[in-house]
């Protein structure tokens, strides 16, 4: 079994440790967040599962000795970019990291950088599986069309602050202008995301809908499986598709 530690237990934390309590190959150990408001208590009982199963620790038990007495293989962290501060205590203990925290600066992917010299991590602003495929598939379109004119939607509940970072590395990806990102905020909405091709007579439309959140943990959740199997390096999600895929297409019969 793969022994998972998960930080940040907020509006997506929450619902994305549930896909973790039906696995069979990754034990969730803990889960931890900032403040002590629900200390003593188990990830579990916000599923009502019949069972109690990673206990909910705060900022103020993290220390070294808190590790040497819940050992753990790999750690998620669906908290904030503040965060990366632990992130050196992880590595000098060998755990692997999985970040989905959806924007860093430049200085704190420069640590993350350095420490992926001392283990793996692999950090990707959007876990789902469906939108890196999405990705893939947006690097076809555009290789193979090199004319369009493309334009990026990215549509959130009304709180959220930044441009997703799930845009932004769209954008990077594609060699797209930010200026070309256009954001909504309404309501509720969990995260959408549309790729728009221009051409002169027609559009090709690539888009993504999260219905539920714990779509971040089924990704979350695979990224654990495989970075448990490195022991150095920075990924992302993209490395792991192609990875796999590369995997599938060598198992193929060739007749
Ligand atoms: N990669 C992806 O696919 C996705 C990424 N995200 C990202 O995940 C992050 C969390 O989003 P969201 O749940 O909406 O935010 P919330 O504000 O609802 O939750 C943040 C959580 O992190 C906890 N936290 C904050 N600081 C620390 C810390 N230093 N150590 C441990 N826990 C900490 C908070 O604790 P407390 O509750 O005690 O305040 C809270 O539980 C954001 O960066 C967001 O952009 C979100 C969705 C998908
Ligand atoms: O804050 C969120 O919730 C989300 N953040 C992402 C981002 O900024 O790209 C990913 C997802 O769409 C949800």
């Amino acid at each position: 079994m793969i022994r998972v530690g998960f930080m940040g237990f907020g509006q997506t934390g929450r619902e994305a440790v549930f896909p973790f309590f039906g696995s069979k190959r990754v034990d969730l150990c803990w889960v931890m967040k900032h403040s002590d408001e629900l200390r003593g208590l188990y990830a579990s009982s916000f599923h009502h599962l019949d069972y109690d199963k990673a206990p909910i620790f705060s900022e103020c038990d993290w220390s070294e000795e808190f590790l040497i007495q819940n050992p753990v293989d790999v750690v998620v962290d669906f908290s904030n970019s503040s965060n990366v501060c632990k992130y050196d205590l992880l590595a000098r203990h060998g755990i692997r990291i999985v970040s989905a925290v959806s924007k860093y600066s430049d200085e704190e992917v420069a640590l993350l950088q350095q420490l992926s010299t001392q283990t793996a991590i692999i950090w990707s602003p959007n876990i789902t599986l469906g939108i890196n495929i999405l990705l893939m598939a947006s690097r076809f379109i555009q290789a193979a069309t090199p004319e369009a004119d493309i334009q990026i939607l990215e549509s959130h509940f009304k709180d959220k602050k930044e441009i997703s970072g799930t845009a932004q590395r769209i954008a990077d990806t594609l060699g797209v202008d930010h200026d070309n990102i256009h954001s909504i905020r309404a309501g509720g909405i969990l995260g959408e995301h549309e790729i728009i091709f221009g051409y002169p007579y027609q559009t090709i439309r690539l888009s993504h809908d999260t219905i539920s959140r714990r779509a971040f943990g089924r990704g979350a959740l695979s990224c654990c499986r495989w970075i448990y199997k490195k022991k150095t390096g920075l990924f992302n999600m993209s490395d792991m598709l192609v990875e796999d895929m590369r995997d599938w297409l060598n198992g193929l019969e060739i007749a």
